[in-house]
This record gives C-alpha cells, sequence and structure tokens, in this order.
C-alpha cells in the first residue's frame, strides 16, 4: 500500500501558563492509503495533538515542529481557497470553538506532481459564530492540498458539541454535501437523506427534520458520522468517538465506521485510550505514551508479541479487567 500521509519528526507544544507544555516529540509514521490505522495511550499522551495536526486544527499558539506530507490524487483537495466545516468542536476545551488554529498549509509539486506539502510552520485558520455555531476556516493557498471536511473527516468524542442544536440535522449534513461537492440544496437533501439511511438512523426521511436534542446519543453520534462522510472524505479521523456512549451502544458505532470505512474505501484514524477496542477494528497499532511513538505494528504483533513494556502494561490491564481474547472482539453488527 502506498501512503495517503507522511508524518515526519512532528513535535508540538503547548503554551500554558507561561510555560511551553510537549505534547508531541519527534513523532514520525506513514499512514497508508485504505489502511485502519488506531493511535492509542492513556490521557494526556498526545493522542488528539496528533489528530488535530493532521487535521491542521491545532490550537494557535501551539508551537509545531516537522512536516506532514499528504499524497493527494491531483483531482482531490481544494479546488477554493477556503474550505469551511460545520462546528465540530472537541469536547474538552483543548480548543476552545471560538479558538482559531494555526497551521501551516504549503504547497509543493513533487516527484511525481502529485505530491503535496503540509508543513505546520505558518498558514492561518479562524473561527467564526454564527447563530450559535462556529465554523472552522481552514485557509490553504490553493493547489490540491487537503480539506477539512471535503478531504478530511473528523468525529468527535462528544456528538452534542460537534452538531448545531438549533439546526435540523438533515440541514447540517446537507450543508457538508452542498459546500465540498457544489451540490444544490435539494441534491444535498437527497444525499443527507441517503447518509442518514447508510448510518441507520430509523425512519431517516424524519430525522431529516429532527433536531439533536431529539436524538439519543448514539443517534446522535450517527449524525455526526454521516456529516463527516458527507463529502466523501479520503480520511476519517475518530477521536474517543465512541468514548461517552455505554458499551453497546459503543459496540454499535465502531461496526458502523467499520462498515463505512470499508463500504466508501476510506483510510481510517481512530484515536482511543482503549487497546482493546482499536484492536477490533485496526489493521495498525501506534502506541503513544507522553508525546511519543512507543510501538507501532500490525495490530497482531501489538497484540500477540508487544516490544515495548507499556504496550504490554496496556495489554495487561485490559486482560485484568476482562478475560476475553482481545482479537474475538469483534463488535456487534452495525
Ligand atoms: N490547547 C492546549 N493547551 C495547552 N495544553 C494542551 C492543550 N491541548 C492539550 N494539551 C496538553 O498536551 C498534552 C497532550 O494532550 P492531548 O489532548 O493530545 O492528549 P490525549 O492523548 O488526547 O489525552 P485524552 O485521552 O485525555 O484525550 C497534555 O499534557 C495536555 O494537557
Ligand atoms: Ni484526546
Amino acid at each position: 500500500m502506498t501512503a495517503l500521509l507522511s508524518i515526519s519528526d512532528l513535535s508540538v507544544r503547548y503554551r500554558r501558563d507561561g510555560v511551553e507544555v510537549p505534547a508531541l516529540k519527534g513523532i514520525s509514521l506513514d499512514v497508508l492509503a485504505g489502511e485502519r490505522l488506531a493511535i492509542i495511550g492513556e490521557s494526556g499522551s498526545g493522542k488528539s495533538t496528533l489528530a488535530l495536526a493532521v487535521a491542521g486544527l491545532l490550537a494557535r499558539g501551539a508551537k509545531i515542529g516537522g512536516r506532514v506530507d499528504w499524497f493527494l490524487p491531483a483531482s482531490a483537495g481544494a479546488k477554493a481557497p477556503l474550505s469551511v466545516l460545520p462546528d465540530i468542536s472537541p469536547s474538552r476545551g483543548e480548543i476552545g470553538s471560538s479558538a482559531a488554529g494555526s497551521l501551516l498549509a504549503t504547497s509543493k509539486i513533487g516527484e511525481g506532481g502529485d505530491r503535496q506539502l503540509i508543513s505546520p510552520l505558518e498558514g492561518e485558520m479562524s473561527g467564526r459564530t454564527e447563530g450559535g455555531a462556529t465554523e472552522r476556516l481552514l485557509l490553504m493557498p490553493g493547489g490540491n492540498t487537503p480539506r477539512l471536511g471535503g478531504d478530511i473527516g473528523f468525529v468527535f468524542q462528544d456528538p452534542s458539541s460537534s452538531l448545531d442544536p438549533v439546526m435540523p440535522v438533515g440541514k447540517q449534513i446537507a450543508e457538508v454535501a452542498r459546500t465540498h461537492l457544489n451540490l444544490s440544496w435539494p441534491q444535498a437533501y437527497a444525499k443527507a437523506a441517503t447518509l442518514l439511511e447508510r448510518v441507520r438512523l430509523p425512519d431517516p426521511d424524519t430525522a431529516l427534520r429532527a433536531y439533536p436534542h431529539q436524538l439519543s446519543g448514539g443517534q446522535k453520534q450517527r449524525v455526526a458520522v454521516a456529516a463527516a462522510i458527507a463529502a466523501g472524505p479520503k480520511l476519517l479521523i475518530a477521536d474517543e468517538a465512541t468514548s461517552a456512549l455505554d458499551t453497546i451502544v459503543q459496540a454499535e458505532i465502531v461496526s458502523l465506521i467499520r462498515r463505512l470505512v470499508s463500504e466508501d474505501g476510506m483510510t481510517m484514524l481512530f484515536i482511543s485510550h482503549d487497546i482493546a477496542l482499536a484492536a477490533t477494528l485496526a489493521d495498525r497499532i501506534a502506541v503513544l505514551r507522553h508525546g511519543e511513538l512507543v510501538e507501532f505494528g500490525e495490530t497482531g504483533q501489538i497484540l500477540n508479541a508487544p516490544r515495548h513494556a507499556y504496550t504490554r502494561s496496556l495489554l495487561a490491564a485490559h486482560l485484568g479487567l476482562e478475560a476475553e481474547p482481545l482479537l474475538d472482539r469483534q463488535g456487534a453488527s452495525a
């Protein structure tokens, strides 16, 4: 498999109370086109920082070193200089909804003529508020650099914070399709209805007109997934997308994501603190600890022959809780 994106020596430091906090330290890894890659590690290990860096959503003020190179086909990428993403703010205040990000987006034609370089060192992102919803604007200098919402779909932990409470969910999904696929409103609504069917919402036609508060947590997360994939992204990033849900709903959403990723041939970045859950979905697992990549390998190798003591301790902690063999947990049907 070829790489969809390549992360080289990526370092991120946040500034807090005048002190710099290192969140990622020299991470290098390739994300292969079509693979499902899990990023795991305990709270504070830098998982979300890695996901946000890939998506160009890091908080303004974060100091970034290294680079992220994308290898998008020439037909993909931004046609317009701005890409608009409906509010999908992280849920725990890591980046406030009005916070702007800082991202470097430069575009460079490489050897193959289709190499895209996104170097996270300059560039600009801004947020704006409209009727309670925040939109993130990702400024791209042109060329076929990845577009958040278009080339990258992002699902956060808390669906309530990612959906606009005062807009029917059908409109929120349609908006993504309209913006990124240049559809008319009727076409975009038709697409939204199809997506609500694909994420198995009961009675999709009624659900189109529903407001988020009329849906359960699991149903809201299905809507958030529908919005994330509405423009047919190459990469779907799910950052603890099932952590706020109870175990049964969690298994259903994991199965849903697995099915959609496979049906649409998407590449997946699955962020989780739960190695067992990650193992049910991932082809490969990257283990982060204190901002460092301590282990990276095929899921089978990580589970059966972990090389790093920290990975072994994560597995032991899981096995201490439940005696089920990890690889048998393939989850409920979606
Ligand atoms: N916006 C921010 N400003 C300052 N420090 C931050 C910010 N976001 C994250 N950090 C710090 O960076 C480190 C990595 O955080 P990050 O959110 O990436 O970890 P995580 O692995 O996603 O954790 P969790 O499992 O709790 O979501 C932590 O020390 C965290 O406190
Ligand atoms: Ni996180």
